[in-house]
């Protein structure tokens, strides 16, 4: 017999998390539990605002009737809400098996203010060392400064960087002056560094620094494709859809030489460490982004290993269905 759960959550963040020049002090979400016989699978929906296109209600509205028509008739049509569709089939994929249990939680750790509270993280990481570094949050001659200063004092460290398209062509000339010439090409890649993807590729051109698309996805006229200067496609499950979508994203990447990594959309413990199976199975030579559960005051659930943050059960969630 079919049977199918929804609860709501709310997480506080951690003070000070700004997204999209946005205050997040509140993290909201939906689980879904699907049962059969003795079968079980969760998914986890949870727009993420001023990223999302869809709200939180919405996404609530299409999930409740998804759940019942799933329950009522085993119908199981994909949505076109992104994250609705992320979760409902995460959710299919663990009632039958197909989400394979290995993960990979090594997660590129995430540097958004204070690199010197970076280092001691980077010294104790073992294996292959990758961090991610927010820059064009204030003057890019400082940003190209923190970059310097990180591969300087890590040898064997390589930055992935993340301006949110904040530079106009002149502020990522600037950057790039900054930035020793000898270690570009420790920087593994640049995502969106500025406003229009034509801005972008002309930095690309004209600095040597390899850039990554991850906005560009979710545009209507956006291609894969391989281009000069292009290293890697930026795939946040939560704003794409269903597995199947994020497989045939990460399969044509692939084919075109170009790097995917899976990424967060700051989802719960519990969508996280489906991410990171995710990455386990899907892009197994890639360390994926996911190294935003500690913007969070509590896991929900299912625990990040290691993690110190308190998990809430059950009894936090609010019942829907
Ligand atoms: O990609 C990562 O390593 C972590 C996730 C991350 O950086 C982001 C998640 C969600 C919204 C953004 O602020 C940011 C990004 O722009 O990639
Ligand atoms: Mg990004």
């Amino acid at each position: 017999m079919r049977r199918a759960q929804v609860w709501r959550w709310q997480i506080p963040m951690d003070a000070g998390v700004v997204l999209r020049e946005r205050r997040l002090k509140t993290r909201d979400g939906l689980f879904l539990c699907l049962n059969n016989g003795e079968r079980e699978g969760w998914g986890e929906i949870a727009p993420l605002p001023g990223f999302s296109h869809e709200t939180l209600d919405v996404a609530q509205a299409e999930l409740l009737a998804w759940a019942q028509r799933w329950q009522q008739h085993g119908d199981n049509n994909m949505s076109a809400l992104p994250s609705v569709a992320f979760g409902t089939s995460c959710a299919l994929a663990e009632l039958y098996d197909e989400l394979p249990q290995t993960a990979d939680y090594r997660a590129a750790p995430l540097c958004t203010g204070d690199p010197d509270a970076l280092l001691p993280v980077l010294a104790a990481m073992p294996g292959e060392k990758v961090a991610k570094v927010k820059v064009g949050l204030y003057e890019a001659v400082r940003d190209g400064m923190v970059v310097n200063l990180l591969l300087e004092a890590i040898p064997d460290l390589r930055l992935r960087l993340d301006a949110n398209r904040a530079w106009t062509p002149l502020k990522a000339q600037q950057f790039a002056k900054y930035v020793n010439p000898a270690w570009r090409d420790r920087i593994a890649f640049l995502e969106e560094p500025c406003k229009t993807r034509e801005d972008s590729r002309a930095f690309a051109r004209d600095t040597g620094i390899a850039i990554a698309w991850d906005e560009s996805l979710r545009e209507a006229d956006f291609a894969f494709a391989a281009e000069p200067g292009l290293r890697a496609v930026v795939i946040k499950p939560t704003l794409t859809g269903s597995l199947q979508k994020v497989r045939e994203q990460i399969t044509t990447a692939h084919a075109l030489g170009l790097t995917a990594v899976i990424s967060s959309s700051i989802e719960s413990s519990l969508g996280l460490t489906q991410l990171a199976r995710l990455a386990a199975w899907l892009t197994p030579q890639t360390i994926p982004g996911l190294d935003t559960l500690n913007l969070m005051q509590a896991q929900l659930l299912r625990r990040w290993p290691g993690s110190a943050l308190p998990c809430l059960e059950k009894d936090a969630l609010e019942p829907l269905l």
